[in-house]
């Protein structure tokens, strides 16, 4: 049996590790759908146990349609993770966003094209009802932990929508202003088939979007590049971890009720019997608890 966390984190752009993670064991994982990002850092964060990884790999090597996002998340399913934080850098959207401010949305809106989302297929349906993609019950805690922080000018934004692209490339102005048009908050390219996913596999999961730059639409800010975010990347880094630290130690201590924890309740169409063995093999860790 692997070591166990029930608290995940996946580390966004700029995080690659948690310095405040004690004890750590690299753990390599095989899983179903392939190997995930890189190996997972499991190790204890002021008394909590946790699981990290780093969802481009620790050297950033993978772009985000490239990223295995069925492996990292059924990783973290076999650790036996049941709460799930990620950290990631958004462009905002809005004007009263401003960089390194922080966003915990509540919403997405899907602008990728060629990626697989769900564990279910090959003789098992699923829908999850994904209305409410966040759990907000993490989410709150992650706000609170924000709040407690009182970190100076950063403003959090509890709530807004992200919008998911495709990327590598960042955006033409006429789409920048078409998202804002819809009224969203931050782009990135890379939470939404996690949230999916994460859904999929009972886990609750909430978004800490630290906002690095004003993407292409916004007229006194360079449009954004690599270049000009490294610097706020490494600023929004050190506030995530305390923003981790602080939201672990508050989950450690009441544990949420999270309605993504049954997910599945309601979801499986196909008649036990019919799905086949190997799909039921494959997918055991997910589904064994209905059938
Ligand atoms: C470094 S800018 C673009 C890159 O950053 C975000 O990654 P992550 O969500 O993993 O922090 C964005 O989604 C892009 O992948
Ligand atoms: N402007 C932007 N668009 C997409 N992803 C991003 N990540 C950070 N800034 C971004």
């Amino acid at each position: 049996m692997v070591t166990q966390a029930k608290i995940g984190i996946l580390g966004g752009s700029g995080l690659y590790k948690m310095d405040a993670l004690k004890d750590v064991q690299e753990i390599s994982l095989e899983t179903p759908f392939g190997n995930p990002s890189d190996a997972f850092i499991v190790g204890n964060l002021e008394g909590v146990s946790v699981a990290f990884l780093a969802r481009h790999g620790r050297n950033h090597h993978l772009i985000p349609s490239e990223l295995p996002f069925r492996a990292n998340i059924y990783g973290m399913k076999q650790l036996g993770v049941e709460y799930l934080i990620s950290a990631s850098a958004v462009g905002s959207l809005k004007e009263e966003v401003k960089p390194l401010d922080m966003v915990i949305p509540d919403q997405f809106i899907d602008r990728t094209h060629h990626r697989v989302s769900t564990f279910f297929g090959q003789g098992v349906v699923a829908h999850i009802g994904f209305g409410h993609p966040i759990c907000p019950q993490l989410a709150a805690i992650l706000g609170e932990a924000v709040k407690s922080l009182a970190l100076p000018e950063i403003d959090l934004h509890q709530g807004g929508t992200y919008v998911c692209m495709e990327g590598p490339a960042f955006s033409t102005i006429a789409e920048s202003n078409l998202y804002r048009s819809w009224g969203a908050s931050i782009i990135g390219m890379t939470n939404l088939q996690e949230a999916k996913l994460a859904r999929e596999a009972e886990i609750a999961y909430a978004t800490l979007a630290l906002v690095t730059d004003y993407d292409c639409w916004h007229q006194d800010h360079d449009h954004v590049t690599v270049e000009m975010i490294i610097d706020n990347l490494h600023k929004n880094a050190i506030n995530a971890q305390k923003v981790i630290l602080e939201t672990v130690k508050r989950l450690d201590k009441n544990p949420p009720v999270s309605e993504a924890h049954s997910a599945l309740k309601y979801a499986i169409l196909t008649p036990r019997e019919q799905i086949p063995a190997e799909t039921k093999e494959k997918l055991s860790l997910i589904i064994n608890k209905y059938l």
